[in-house]
């Protein structure tokens, strides 16, 4: 059962459009939330996915704002993260509003996707809407993926990781620097701004027991400014989604007004009344999404796209360039080499539109799109770590098994797969030819890398992925 307080009560009484119930805001904020996961189009096909877990007796039912998202439900009583499929990054569990910003950002004009396309996702972690803007892009251009939180940075990393994010690269600072660092650079951005987190009543009933709207005050300021960062590191033309699970007023509609202040006419409100069938229903005058619990039976959230019409100027002089990058391009021969160890070894085609980059005989794979924005700010990880290399030959890492694609791999079964998973040794029912280093896949997507030894597949699954329990069906 819901905590609210009275005061949260009251101003969610004088916030309620006329044609939603106060009555209903209660039923549906005390109902649990439908399970909702999100299919990673990285790996695997919607239709594929569906097939694979349909024989495990899950029932999907779409959700209408996200091609790739269901609510789902299963008769079996399991912990949906301990499954292979989780782990391997087939789909992330993702509350279906949740699912709403990228969509908004990619809607309409966003959707050219190409080498040269570059995104800002301002406040990342975990990481729900990063990895699925890059599937939205195809792994292609190169996503900015920002969090303030060091501690949150790692899980943001790991969930990239885990759904084989290649184009990405991560940044741990308040996004207030965005606008002073990146002016002008982004040609979308996503500001899924910290909030007071009233919408996320569904999952945490003690979320508003203690809701006091003047400690809102300082959210709201923070979220003004970073709104206004986003928009000075838009392009011209290009579009900015800022949303929030809050539901107030002064973290929603006022920030955008806010912006508009701020920068007049360069500022205009798209409308989302036609994002999806019966988006009306959640539509604001201005054409924001402001999703109360009980419209879609999801948690609550609000919307805003904001398209750039001219430029603005900067409030602060462009910082200098910082040197010492510690990376530098990999020599034609070495590159050479990486791209034939990668093809001979594990049928991967290194993509052409990144760069293959070195650092004391480490391999990295940038997305080329990158190679402008070095030297205006740290980076704490770009693009893919693909290998060490050792005194002959190279060290395939697992992160770069898990996002390039190959034909040739060798499928587990599901009893392999959770073997493998935990870290164990996989017997062969017969001696063959040991093949050396080989992919392991489930469900046709990669797990990770096993030395063939003839007998048995040697795991060589990273000991900090390694897993107590895995969940079988
Ligand atoms: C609503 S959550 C983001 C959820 C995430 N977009 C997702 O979909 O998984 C907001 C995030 O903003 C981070 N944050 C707080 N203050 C920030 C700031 N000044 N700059 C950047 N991020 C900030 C918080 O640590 C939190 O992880």
């Amino acid at each position: 059962m819901a905590h609210f307080n009275q005061n949260f009560l009251d101003s969610i009484e004088r916030e309620l459009p006329t044609h939603l119930s106060m009555d209903d805001f209660i039923a549906y904020s005390n109902k649990p939330l439908r399970l909702s996961i999100r299919v990673n189009t990285l790996k695997i096909s919607v239709d594929s996915f569906i097939e694979l877990m349909t024989t495990k007796g899950w029932q999907f039912d779409p959700i209408p704002w996200c091609a790739e998202g269901f609510w789902v439900s299963n008769n079996v009583d399991i912990q949906l993260g301990n499954t292979i499929e989780h782990l391997q990054g087939l789909f992330y569990i993702q509350e279906a509003s949740s699912m709403l910003p990228p969509t908004a950002l990619f809607d309409g004009e966003q959707t050219d996707i190409n080498a040269n396309l570059r995104v800002l996702d301002m406040a990342s972690a975990p990481g729900s809407k990063t990895t699925q803007i890059a599937a939205l892009m195809e792994n292609q251009g190169l996503l900015v993926a920002n969090e303030y939180s060091a501690s949150r940075v790692k899980v943001l990393h790991a969930n990239v990781a885990r759904m084989g994010v290649a184009n990405c690269a991560l940044t741990h600072f308040d996004a207030r620097v965005f606008g002073e660092y990146l002016y002008e650079t982004f040609d979308s951005i996503l500001l899924d701004a910290p909030c007071s987190g009233e919408g996320t009543i569904r999952k945490d009933p003690d979320a508003l027991k203690n809701w006091d709207n003047n400690e809102n005050k300082g959210i709201v300021d923070t979220q003004k400014a970073l709104i206004e960062s986003a928009f000075l590191a838009l392009k011209v033309g290009g579009q900015l989604v800022y949303s929030t699970c809050a539901l107030s007023r002064q973290e929603n509609q006022d920030v955008c007004h806010h912006l508009k202040t701020v920068f007049g006419d360069a500022v205009e409100f798209t409308s989302l009344n036609k994002l999806f069938r019966h988006a009306d229903k959640a539509c604001t005058e201005e054409g924001f999404l402001h999703v109360w619990p009980q419209i879609y039976d999801s948690e609550g959230f609000f919307v805003a796209k904001i398209k750039k019409l001219t430029s603005v100027e900067r409030q602060v002089e462009e910082p200098r360039k910082q040197k010492n990058f510690p990376f530098s391009e990999a020599k034609p021969k070495q590159a050479t080499e990486l791209k034939s160890y990668f093809k001979e070894t594990f049928g991967i085609t290194l993509p052409k539109d990144a760069e293959i980059m070195e650092r004391d005989l480490e391999y990295w794979l940038f997305p080329k799109a990158m190679t402008p924005l070095i030297g205006k700010m740290r980076f704490q990880r770009i693009g893919l770590k693909l290998a060490d290399a050792l005194k002959k030959g190279y060290k395939v890492r697992h992160e770069a098994i898990l996002a390039l694609s190959s034909p040739d791999m060798i499928n587990l079964t599901d009893e392999q797969a959770k073997e493998f998973l935990m870290g164990r040794d996989i017997s062969l029912t017969e001696k063959v030819k040991p093949q050396g280093e080989v992919i392991v896949a489930y469900a046709n997507a990669p797990l990770g890398v096993a030395k063939h030894l003839g007998n048995k597949l040697k795991n060589n699954l990273p000991r900090d992925l390694v897993k107590d329990k895995i969940a079988l069906y």
